[in-house]
């Protein structure tokens, strides 16, 4: 049955994710309409950030054996409960969506949610799939981004899944074909390993996460290959239903010569990355600019921009736009929004420099700034200084009796100001932060190493160390 009411509205919202969280006191007297075709919550709560790094701590806890046994203690990993681990993490994720969506359905007089997906018809206003029509006086895109899919034969196999329903597998697969080497490919080959799976990973390039700094990323791949098996250089061409439920899949060159490889999985996971929603929501359609890879083009007020100008009222945040898929940068670019909606008159603008990321794999990694190589081509290599410190070589990597963990800087010799960070390693997301401040507040490296008591010996002493190798001015009185 279709309908043709017309709802108008002060603020109409696509997208129930980090969308979501631009309702602030200042719409409670004003009428609001929220947009989602999917689960409520968007991505990093119900098929994200959140349940991954559930996952995360399981699969290292079920590998400590490993390190336990360096140290002088033997453990012993009897059994991993997949499904337990799995109805642990969506009972409570999956209470906190429905509750967030209850609130807004039934609660909240002043909102209407549209439980359908929406078209744009004009700069302010869409249609949903049931006719009805939204007019609002300013509307915010936060349409996310999906998984991309290779076209090759066998995709739709239902052994093969995305990170969207990987996690709900019922129970925990025997062998597991990981295809990609970013961030999502890297982070659930840790997973299933570290809980016991046997995983291949393939990858097109020949190390893992190559967008990384190039040490971070040998080093990694380096550590995974000791972890799970590593196909570089190698894509899927097709893949075909196997004996007992499985699939086998058959492996080609970069180049799409065959190799005549072929992989037996259970469950096959692609994870080639993502790309923006822009077309679920009509944008081309509609006007409005797009970038080469589908994003919304947007100032820096995040004012989506038609011909090249900021349309009236009319804003984009999150993966449908950002050059950073990441929650924390929609989240932050979710705070600008909501102001500037509140304050047409007094725009504000997001930062989008010292961003960090981890990877939350095993071992770790977290970044910011500059690679080296990107500061080289930047300032020149004569400019650049840069500090690798082992974990090993102090004291509480002493304690660890850690072989891998690294913590690299990267600054410009001229003035100290800190241009990037490069961590792997035990904790590297939190031992990260501390360089992520100092860019932050622009805070040079020997000041940030010298300006600060750092508790000894705890492993924070690694980016003390980092960020004291480097060769940099102290000034004319440097803090002791
Ligand atoms: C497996 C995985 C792990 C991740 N881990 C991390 C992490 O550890 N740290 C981190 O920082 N980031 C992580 N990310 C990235 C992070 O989840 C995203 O950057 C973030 O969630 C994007 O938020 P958003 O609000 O832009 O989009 P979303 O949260 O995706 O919200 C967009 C919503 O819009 C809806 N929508 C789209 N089109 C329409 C339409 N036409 N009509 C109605 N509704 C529509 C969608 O259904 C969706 O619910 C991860 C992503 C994945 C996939
Ligand atoms: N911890 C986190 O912050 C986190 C975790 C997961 C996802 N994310 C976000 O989600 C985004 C998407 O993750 P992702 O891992 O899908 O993407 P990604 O961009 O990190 O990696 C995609 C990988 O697929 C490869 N690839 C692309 N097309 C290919 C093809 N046709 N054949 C073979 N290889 C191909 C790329 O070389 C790359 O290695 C990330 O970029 C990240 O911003 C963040």
């Amino acid at each position: 049955m279709t309908t043709s009411s017309t709802l108008a509205a002060d603020l109409a919202i696509i997208g129930s994710g980090s969308g979501n969280s631009l309702l602030t006191p200042f719409w409670d007297e004003r009428r609001v309409v929220i947009a989602e075709q999917g689960v409520f919550g968007g991505t990093c709560l119900n098929v994200g950030c959140i349940p991954t790094k559930m996952y995360v701590r399981p699969a290292a806890l079920a590998r400590s054996p490993e390190e336990a046994a360096r140290l002088g203690v033997t453990l012993r990993t009897e059994a991993v409960d997949w499904p337990a681990i799995r109805d642990r993490i969506f009972s409570r994720i999956d209470a906190i969506s429905a509750a967030g969506e209850r609130f807004r359905r039934d609660e909240q007089e002043h909102v209407t949610l549209l439980s359908q997906r929406v078209t744009l018809t004009g700069p302010r206003s869409f249609e949903a799939a049931d006719g009805t029509r939204v007019e609002a006086e300013q509307l915010v895109i936060a349409a996310g981004s999906r998984a991309v899919l290779p076209e090759i034969p066998g995709i739709g196999l239902p052994q093969v899944h995305t990170s969207d329903t990987v996690m709900r597998l019922p129970e925990l697969p025997r062998r597991v074909l990981v295809i990609g080497g970013g961030y999502i490919a890297c982070e659930f080959a840790g997973v299933f390993s570290g809980l016991g799976a046997e995983v291949v990973q393939v990858q097109r390039g020949e190390r893992l996460l190559r967008q990384l700094d190039a040490d971070v990323s040998t080093r990694f791949t380096a550590e995974a290959a000791r972890r799970w098996e590593l196909r570089l250089e190698r894509t899927v061409a097709r893949i075909d239903a196997g004996p007992d439920g499985g699939v086998v899949a058959s492996l080609a060159r970069p180049d799409g010569s065959d190799t005549a490889e072929t992989i037996a999985a259970d469950v096959v996971l692609v994870a080639l990355g993502r790309r923006p929603n822009s077309d679920l929501v009509g944008a081309a359609e509609a006007g409005l600019d797009l970038h080469p890879d589908g994003r919304i083009a947007v100032d820096a007020a995040q004012r989506v921009l038609s011909g090249g100008r900021p349309v009236p009222g009319l804003y984009a945040l999150g993966d449908v736009c950002s050059a950073h898929q990441l929650k924390h940068v929609a989240n932050h670019e979710a705070r600008v929004v909501a102001h500037n909606l509140e304050h047409p008159g007094a725009l504000r603008e997001a930062r989008h420099d010292a961003i960090p990321a981890a990877v939350f794999s095993d071992p770790e990694i977290a970044v910011v700034g500059l690679t080296e190589a990107e500061a080289v081509r930047e300032i020149g290599a004569e400019h650049v200084t840069v500090k690798t410190q082992q974990y090993g070589d102090t004291a509480y990597g002493w304690a660890m009796e850690d072989t891998t963990g690294m913590f690299k800087v990267v600054a410009d010799r001229r003035d100290g100001r800190i241009l990037g960070a490069h961590v792997l390693g035990y904790q590297a997301s939190n031992l990260i932060q501390v360089v992520v401040s100092a860019m932050s507040f622009g805070i040079d490296a020997h000041t940030a190493a010298r300006g600060q008591y750092w508790i000894h010996p705890a492993l924070m002493e690694v980016a003390e160390n980092a960020l004291l190798g480097l060769d940099v001015p102290q000034g004319p009185r440097p803090p002791l």
